[in-house]
């Protein structure tokens, strides 16, 4: 049974999602405290929230049960997903849900501030008729500028071109053509853009780079009695400053929906001064969106645990659920490869390893194989759960590069990943191929070829290539009732006499007496046994 969190308001419907799987059990605790927050998710196995619960370092720092966090909205500023990634947890979020909610919020805020609504609506509820006081303007023939012209940015654009204001933008990453597209006029110069603006509105996340984007000298810089919306992340525009500007007259109003702390302190500046329209992060709090949000989130979670698909995951490689499944045998083999070659160099000092894919493993996500082989080769030295999600952060931060060549070509196999790590005793090199979608075979050691099974216990023995010795080994495991099942032998050259390796797949652990005997063997070189999960075992490099 898995256990998910859902620590912020959510919607009946997305609740409801969740209940329908009856693997799950659903906690709706919203507005947990943190303290009992880092206590419930030590036995939970996913967590769904908004914008109200904070995913600190210190809250994730140690959650080794935790695999999943879904955020029903866009903003993942309060996940802290270094950690979150460090310790393999895919953080998901929800990016198109309530992009139509938060845009017409956006528009609805520079309206109101436009209008003068919020002000006039109080000196009415006041019992007063106050026509003089309020002199708005009209947004038809202003110029708004558009900072981040995102999913939300473009359709704020859009409404705003629908009421005949020029509109331009400012994103490094919209090209000419589509900004064209829909008649925005685009600057490269943000400072450029800013001079023309009667209206600002910021849409971008919040990052080192936005934070204080608008600060002190862009507001004195912009025209006077302009008019500033921000329902993207506090701190975009820098309060401070901001407050300043206002009240200097400089800046003529402003409509904010985020705040850098939320909700503010007491006595937070901004929110009192009457040309300030305030509302509590509400952009996306409509029916739809919230439904929207709601059933995405709980579909990422459940989908997640119950059926191993990851979806709009942004701590990893985008994948999605198709692509995960059809190379979802190539994601097996090269983990099983990667933890059999961390027990094949055991003891020895892993320095790096080189990946090759060849065939039809070529044409999938070779650097998601790539992390699953990380991961299987990491995760026996590394007391964390090591999967696809954090393999390459954990391979970077031990200094050890894990590098790929591909070619769709095929060789003697139809697919192929071949493996070799670099240690300081030289390189060893295997190689693994599927039969079907459901067989993984070992195909090569160093340099001897052979067919084994890649699961479950296997001893492998490094033997002289003379008669006996299968029959002796044979023998020795049937007296200590170790039953074989499955053998692969392979040899270096085609005749008999030089160097050969078996790998016997066996359905139970030989004693240490067992394996002494065999080891005893005047023709066997060396031996030994490795485990590999069992077929069809649950996904490791998923961190399931
Ligand atoms: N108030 C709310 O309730 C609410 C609801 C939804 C989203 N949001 C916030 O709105 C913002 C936008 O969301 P979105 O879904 O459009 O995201 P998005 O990822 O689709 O768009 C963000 C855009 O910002 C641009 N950008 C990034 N850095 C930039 C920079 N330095 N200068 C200029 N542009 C930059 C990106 O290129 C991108 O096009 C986010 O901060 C999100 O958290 C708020
Ligand atoms: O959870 C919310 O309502 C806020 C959502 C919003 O800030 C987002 O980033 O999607």
């Amino acid at each position: 049974m898995y256990r998910v969190l859902v620590t912020d308001s959510l919607s009946q419907q997305g609740l409801d999602l969740l209940k329908s799987f009856k693997e799950i059990e659903v906690v709706y605790s919203p507005g947990m405290k943190p303290a009992d927050l880092k206590v419930a998710l030590k036995d939970a196995d996913g967590i769904v929230i908004r914008s109200g619960t904070k995913l600190t370092a210190d809250v994730l720092d140690g959650q080794t049960r935790l695999k999943v966090i879904a955020r029903a909205g866009v903003g993942v500023d309060n996940v802290d997903l270094p950690t979150a990634t460090r310790q393999g947890i895919i953080v998901s979020n929800t990016p198109d849900g309530n992009t139509i909610s938060t845009a017409e919020h956006s528009i609805a805020m520079m309206m109101a501030l436009c209008k003068c609504i919020g002000p006039a609506s109080q000196t009415m509820r006041e019992g007063k008729w106050d026509r003089k006081s309020f002199t708005g303007a009209q947004l038809a023939g202003k110029t708004v500028g558009v900072i981040g012209l995102g999913r939300i940015g473009i359709a704020v654009a859009k409404r705003c071109r629908g009421l005949e204001m020029t509109v331009l933008g400012y994103d490094p990453f919209l090209s000419e053509e589509k900004a064209a597209q829909l008649g925005i006029e685009l600057y490269r110069d943000l400072d450029a853009m800013l001079v023309k603006c009667d209206i600002l509105t910021v849409h971008t996340p919040l990052t080192e780079e936005t934070k204080g984007m608008i600060g002190a000298k862009r507001l004195a810089a912009l025209k006077k009695g302009v008019r500033i919306v921000n329902c993207a992340r506090g701190g975009i525009v820098d309060e401070e400053a901001l407050a300043d500007a206002i009240e200097s007259g400089h800046v003529g109003g402003a409509a904010l929906d985020v705040f850098t702390k939320e909700p503010p302190p007491e006595g937070f500046r901004l929110t009192k001064l009457p040309q300030v329209l305030s509302t509590p992060h509400l952009a996306a709090s409509t029916d739809e969106a919230q439904e929207q949000v709601a059933l995405e989130a709980a579909d990422i979670v459940a989908n997640f645990l119950t059926k191993n698909e990851i979806r709009s995951a942004v701590n990893m490689v985008p994948i999605s659920g198709k692509e995960l499944e059809a190379a979802r045998s190539y994601l097996d083999l090269a983990y099983r490869l990667g933890l059999l070659l961390a027990q094949l160099t055991k003891g020895e000092s892993v320095k790096g390893a080189r990946l090759q894919f060849k065939g039809d493993v070529a044409t999938k996500p070779v650097k998601l194989i790539a992390s699953a082989f990380t991961s299987g080769l990491l995760s026996a030295a590394l007391d964390t759960n090591v999967s696809i999600v954090n393999a390459d952060m954990n391979a970077a931060d031990r200094g050890l590069p894990i590098t790929t060549i591909s070619s769709t070509e095929a060789g003697a196999f139809a697919t192929l990943i071949s493996v070799t790590a670099e240690t300081d005793k030289g390189a060893k090199t295997i190689a693994g191929t599927t039969f079907g979608n459901d067989f993984l075979r070992l195909v090569r050691i160093d340099d001897f070829q052979l067919d084994s099974y890649l699961d479950g216990l296997m001893l492998i023995f490094w033997h002289k290539d003379v008669p006996g010795v299968i029959g002796a080994i044979g023998t020795a495991f049937g007296k200590h009732g170790v039953n074989i099942s499955h053998m692969a032998v392979g040899r270096k050259s085609k005749t008999p006499g030089g160097g050969a390796v078996a790998i016997l797949n066996l359905d139970n652990k030989p004693s240490e007496e067992a394996l002494k005997e065999v080891a005893g063997h005047p023709d066997i070189l060396g031996l030994q046994l490795v485990s590999l999960p069992v077929a069809g075992a649950p996904l490791p490099w998923l961190g399931l």
